[in-house]
């Protein structure tokens, strides 16, 4: 079921029948300017004396379909209106039926409608409950009619403003101003006089004069100095490489957050954050995740930015460090780069990653499939919470003769995972059970974020993110 809205000034239709819901098609589609036709076999009722449409006292037949463009089959006889919508389809027209039988299939239902100055307003059921349809929309008509002295003021400010207002960007950001909860109560309440004044008032503000803000969104860490040198340090370098933006935090962990402002230090949600940029009057939103992967938090982070959709001009999200094929090699190159991992040396390194109970989970064996690719026969993927597990690792590393294990975590920072399960004292810490194992352990207690050439990585998916086209890049 696609809603649209037909203008059909000018336009033929047929009506089969003249009963009561005949009648209803007629009045409508004469109000609507149609050029109506009417087939039944009785002779016209009294009530279209008077009205601007044909009468053929005549039962449906084939031929009267003619150049008609909609057909309306509102007879009592549900296997004739059945056949009528046969008839009118073959013959390119959309057709409708008053009856609904298992042998038809209508191209459209006329749903339950009202219409108070310009705005309509049309429900319906897909034939479930028709006069449940009816009765929305009479318990809606008189927020309807309270809106539409409304409707045509923002019309006549909307015209005016598109010949005096040349940008299009502020236009549009002051006719969302002034449909705001805030600006409807003001107009019931005070009325037309205090509305227009109040949107007087708002052409003359000055408007935020940047609009671009960049959201960078973390999963987060309590860690404080881990959480400046890894996620800071993202930014920072986010910031730099494009200062026309406003950049913007916001973490996906509710437990962090929470966790933090008992600290403190107050970090929003992504939900928060995307509700001030809207209040500050941001137009056009980037969210950049730091997250590795696109499992969890990254779904979340969409959905949740997906229930702002309708609040900015633009409002796109970038890719996660591994997301594209290329994303792989690309990370590799960028650790390399850094120093993280060295080809060719007698050490092994051990990569930690989060691992999760999702489908993406994948990355983690792929990325280290692609660590061979290209040439780091000695490096090795494992994870916390999903698979390849630290006995995969063991397995792997028994097979060849490394006696120098070096710890990396491969988590954007090197918080609560690197600290307690990496490196921690306890037994069944990464460090502990590879000493037992009889290797000797060095530890990186980096997080990823923490390398100049990893932080390029999250400017290029930004940069990638801001290039794509508005049709080809929405999310
Ligand atoms: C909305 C409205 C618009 C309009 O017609 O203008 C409309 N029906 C309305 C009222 C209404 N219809 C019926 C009752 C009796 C109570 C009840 O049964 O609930 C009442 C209430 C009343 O009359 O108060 C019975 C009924 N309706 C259909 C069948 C056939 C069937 O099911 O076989 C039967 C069973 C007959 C039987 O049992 O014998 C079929 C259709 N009725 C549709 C539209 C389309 C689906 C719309 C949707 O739901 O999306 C569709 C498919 C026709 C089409 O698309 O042309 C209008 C409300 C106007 C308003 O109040 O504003
Ligand atoms: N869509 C709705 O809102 C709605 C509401 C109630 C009932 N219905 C269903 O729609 C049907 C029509 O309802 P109504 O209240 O208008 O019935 P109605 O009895 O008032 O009118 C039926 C009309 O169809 C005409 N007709 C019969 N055979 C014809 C033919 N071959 N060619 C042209 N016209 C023909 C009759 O002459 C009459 O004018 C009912 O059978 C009912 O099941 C629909």
């Amino acid at each position: 079921m696609y809603p649209i809205a037909l203008h059909l000034q000018g336009k033929k239709c047929i009506v089969f029948g003249a009963g009561k819901v005949a009648q209803r098609r007629v009045w409508g589609l004469l109000e609507s300017g149609a050029e109506v036709t009417v087939a039944a076999p009785e002779p016209m009722p009294a009530c279209w004396k008077n009205a601007k449409l044909t009468y053929l006292q005549q039962p449906y037949a084939p031929e009267l379909l003619g150049e008609n463009l909609l057909v309306f089959a509102a007879t009592d006889d549900s296997a004739e209106n059945a056949r009528i919508v046969r008839e009118a389809q073959a013959a390119g027209k959309l057709a409708s039926s008053a009856t609904v039988s298992p042998d038809c299939t209508p191209d459209f239902t006329v749903p339950a409608h009202r219409k108070h100055g310009d705005i309509t307003m049309a429900v319906t059921t897909e034939g479930d409950a028709p006069s449940l349809a009816g009765a929305i929309c009479r318990e809606l008509e008189p927020k309807l009619a309270e809106y539409s002295e409304l409707c045509t003021c923002l019309g006549i400010l909307r015209r005016a403003w598109k010949e005096t207002m040349p940008d299009e960007i502020r236009r549009m950001q002051l006719l969302r101003i002034l449909t705001e909860p805030k600006a409807l109560e003001l107009f019931r309440e005070k009325g037309k006089g205090a509305y227009l004044a109040y949107a007087s008032s708002l052409t003359e503000e000055q408007l935020p004069a940047c609009r671009n803000a960049l959201l960078m969104v973390s999963f987060g860490t309590s860690y404080a100095d881990t959480r400046e040198q890894t996620i800071g340090a993202v930014e920072s370098a986010v910031k730099q490489a494009f200062p026309e933006m406003d950049v913007f935090r916001a973490f996906t962990s509710g437990m962090i957050i929470r966790k933090m402002r008992r600290q403190g230090t107050a970090v929003d949600t992504v939900r928060e954050a995307l509700e001030k940029l809207k209040q500050k009057g941001y137009t056009h939103v980037y969210i950049q995740p730091t997250h590795v992967i696109p499992g969890e938090e990254y779904d979340r982070l969409c959905a949740d930015a997906a229930s702002y959709a309708g609040a900015f001009a633009v409002l796109r999200i970038g890719r996660p460090l591994l997301t594209e094929t290329e994303d792989y090699p690309a990370l590799i190159q960028a650790m390399e780069q850094d120093g993280v991992i060295e080809k060719a040396s007698t050490k092994a390194y051990l990569l930690m990653g989060h691992g999760t109970p999702h489908i993406i989970n994948q990355a983690y064996p792929a990325f280290d499939y692609w660590l061979k690719r290209c040439g780091f026969d000695n490096v090795f993927v494992g994870t916390v919470e999903g698979y390849p597990t630290l006995d995969t690792l063991l397995e792997q590393l028994k097979e060849r003769q490394y006696q120098e294990v070096v710890l990396v975590p491969m988590m954007l920072v090197a918080g609560d995972h690197a600290q307690n399960d990496m490196a921690g004292d306890e037994e069944d810490s990464w460090k502990s059970v590879l000493t037992r194992h009889g290797y000797t352990v060095t530890l990186q207690m980096q997080g990823l974020g923490a390398y100049p050439a990893v932080q390029a990585l999250y400017v290029a998916h930004v940069q990638h993110m801001l290039e794509l086209s508005p049709e080809g890049g929405e999310r």
